[in-house]
């Protein structure tokens, strides 16, 4: 039994339903140590005929046996094994993978056998200086002869020790020089026992093998011998295949990135934004938030929420609208607007409440130093515990009588060095109303105690509530206090009390109306989720943009290596390492982007933050790793899905016309 059988092998192509037959019952047997030159006119179907013997055309009729055994050719993952295993390629055109120094082509071959990488580097080097490429192992193809990628060719078809070697014209694009050099190397591989298959048009060529078979109208017209078969010599220690490692197809992704430096890097780059901006605006958003949180938190305990009068019968307005109005009220009908014993009694039975204070907000007051050398307007408040005393910067909080808080702004204008406001006199004037409501102007002058510094939200000036019970009193004003303060037993019953505040009925209508800092909140965090939303959907669509240009790049990659596909798969590839090759590719580069833009995105904080730390004294952008988690998963999801269609376009490429394509 011959080592490589070939029994009725039929071949139509199509062009429609017409059926151009190619090969038409061909019958061959070869044995190792031949070295079978084949001729024929061209369009004889030579180039068919090798496709079926390497195992490249699955679509034909007929039978390949290999050593005794049938090639199922219906089954892909045979088929792969037996391209890697048993057949060495050697095409006209070289066909060299141009991103690779000439030992990483011969490598890649190797990739796919059991050999460790030192092994497989030892056998490129003693391939390289078999054919007399020593000097150039670490040239690329295109510093190299037309015979000297030839002979990097024959080294790579060899690497893999495989028992048949196909040359399909190999001498077809060489000087006659280099022509014999490469058919003296064919020979010697015959010598060394393997079978070597080569199509050729030059009958001096051909004349180099020991046999010669002429192909014509799809058969084989005549079979010669020239020479007997080499002897084969026992063959020891030969190389068994494996599939490509995960790591060899990472680091020939990494190469190819590499090799189209330009190309990838404003790939990276158009990601690099998109990350980086994504990053930026969620960090900006958190600022925003933090430092809403930062200002409202200073200015108010949220455990101590405000609670006045409810004045308002129209039940579908907001809390926050419903204490505007009794703060209208105020000026027309104080009694009414204000909370006498019963209402503060009834506030003190709701549950949670563990305290009232009674409390004054006094807008419109002046305050003066210096008889008019220093005058400022604004809201004269009792201070309660529900202010939290971190606004104090210098000095106390108003404790007894005779004292006031004044705000860090007057304390500037008073002096260039704020903190000597303290120990001041401060003349406090407002009006307020008697209990008929008649306007009633208060005066007061106060010695400063305390500066304040309210930050963006309030200008802070307040006494205590002696005192300014004190000043209500003497001035024949009443002193039923505007609203008050319920102290709530534990932070996570505010919102509940606060509702049940809302609730409590006197005389049949809702005596109160509160807002806890959630409600406030919520109506700021709702605009400004809403722009941060808006922000990053922005730089969502530059993520998207960097999308579709890895799409468009993936499929012109895919286009420019259609041919390194076919050899890879020819080599012996599988479909799912040339999917992974492309997706890797987009991978490596997203992630790079990833990181590029994780880096900026930090250095951007901090540049933002030193530039608008004058302005608002905070640090405006924090990115929290959750911020840098998010982004980078979006991303790479993106990069996955736009890499997906072309690597599988890539991965299901027909081998044939792959090598077929200029
Ligand atoms: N994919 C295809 N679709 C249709 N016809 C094809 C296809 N590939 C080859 N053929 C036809 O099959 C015939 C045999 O082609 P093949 O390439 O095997 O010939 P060849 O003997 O190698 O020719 P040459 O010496 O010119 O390279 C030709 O007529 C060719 O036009």
């Amino acid at each position: 039994m011959a080592f490589l059988e070939l029994n009725q092998i039929f071949k139509s192509y199509y062009l429609g339903k017409e059926e151009f037959p190619v090969l038409k019952g061909i019958n061959l047997a070869m044995e190792k140590g031949e070295f079978v030159s084949i001729l024929g006119e061209s369009g004889g179907g030579k180039s068919t005929l090798m496709n079926i013997i390497g195992g490249l055309d699955r679509n034909f009729k007929g039978s390949v046996r290999v050593n005794g055994k049938v090639l199922d050719h219906h089954n892909p993952k045979q088929l792969d094994i037996y391209r890697r295993k048993t057949v060495g390629y050697i095409f006209q055109s070289f066909n060299l993978i141009n991103y690779q120094t000439n030992l990483q082509n011969v490598e890649t071959s190797l990739n796919m056998t059991d050999l460790t990488a030192t092994e497989r580097q030892e056998r490129a080097k003693l391939l390289l200086r078999k054919v007399g490429l020593e000097e150039h192992i670490n040239k690329y193809p295109s510093q190299l002869s037309g015979g000297q990628k030839q002979r990097v060719a024959i080294a790579r078809a060899l690497a893999g020790d495989p028992d048949i070697i196909i040359a399909d014209e190999p001498t077809g694009a060489l000087d006659s020089k280099n022509t014999d050099e490469v058919l003296v190397l064919l020979e010697q591989i015959a010598k060394e026992g393997k079978l070597v298959i080569m199509v050729t048009h030059s009958k001096e060529v051909a004349n180099h093998g020991s046999r010669i078979l002429y192909m014509e109208d799809g058969h084989i017209a005549d079979d010669k011998r020239l020479r007997p078969a080499y002897p084969v010599p026992k063959m020891i220690n030969r190389l068994d295949s494996r599939n490509l490692s995960h790591k060899t197809i990472w680091s020939w992704a990494f190469e190819h990135m590499r090799y189209n430096a330009l190309q990838s890097f404003l790939i990276i780059l158009g990601s690099t934004i998109g990350v980086f901006s994504v990053i930026l605006f969620l960090g900006l958003s958190n600022g925003v938030k933090s430092y809403i949180n930062q200002q409202v938190g200073q200015l108010a305990n949220p455990d101590y929420p405000a609670v006045y009068k409810n004045l308002s019968q129209d039940t579908k307005l907001t809390a926050v609208e419903k204490i505007k109005n009794t703060q209208h009220a105020m000026s027309t009908n104080y009694a009414q607007a204000s909370l006498n014993d019963q209402y503060l009694n009834r506030l003190a039975s709701v549950k949670h409440v563990s305290k009232v204070y009674e409390a004054f907000l006094l807008n419109s007051a002046s305050f003066d130093y210096g008889n008019g050398k220093v005058k400022v307007g604004g809201t004269f408040r009792s201070w309660g515990p529900n202010i939290s005393s971190s606004l104090i910067k210098e000095g106390h909080i108003p404790t007894g009588t005779g004292q006031i808080v004044i705000d860090i702004g007057m304390a500037q204008k008073i002096s260039d060095n704020w903190k000597k406001a303290i120990g001041k006199t401060v003349s406090v004037e407002y009006v307020s109303y008697d209990t008929d409501s008649q306007p009633v102007t208060v005066k007061a002058d106060l010695k400063v105690v305390g500066i304040a510094d309210g930050g963006q939200t309030a200008e802070v000036y307040g006494t205590s509530l002696d005192e300014v019970k004190k000043e209500l009193q003497e001035n024949g004003a009443s002193t039923q206090p505007n609203y008050a303060v319920a102290k709530i037993d534990k932070t996570n019953n505010v919102q509940e009390t606060v509702n049940n505040i809302n609730k409590v009925k006197i005389d049949g209508k809702d005596a109160f109306t509160s807002a806890s800092m959630n409600d406030t909140l919520d109506a700021i965090y709702r605009i400004t989720n809403l722009a941060t939303y808006l922000l990053a959907a922005i730089s969502l669509i530059s993520l998207l943009v960097s999308a579709i240009m890895i799409i468009v790049t993936t499929f012109m990659s895919v286009a420019e290596r259609t041919k390194e596909i076919g050899v890879l798969r020819a080599l012996g590839a599988r479909q799912s390492d040339i999917r992974r090759l492309f997706t890797n590719e987009a991978v490596i580069m997203g992630g790079i982007a990833i990181l590029c833009g994780i880096m900026l995105a930090n250095v951007g904080e901090f540049f933002m933050n030193k530039w608008l730390y004058h302005l608002i004294t905070y640090n405006i952008v924090r990115i929290s790793i959750w911020n840098v988690v998010e982004a980078a998963a979006i991303s790479m999801l993106i990069t996955l899905a736009a890499s997906f269609i072309p690597s599988r376009k890539a991965a299901k490429l027909n081998t044939i016309e792959a090598l077929a394509s200029d």
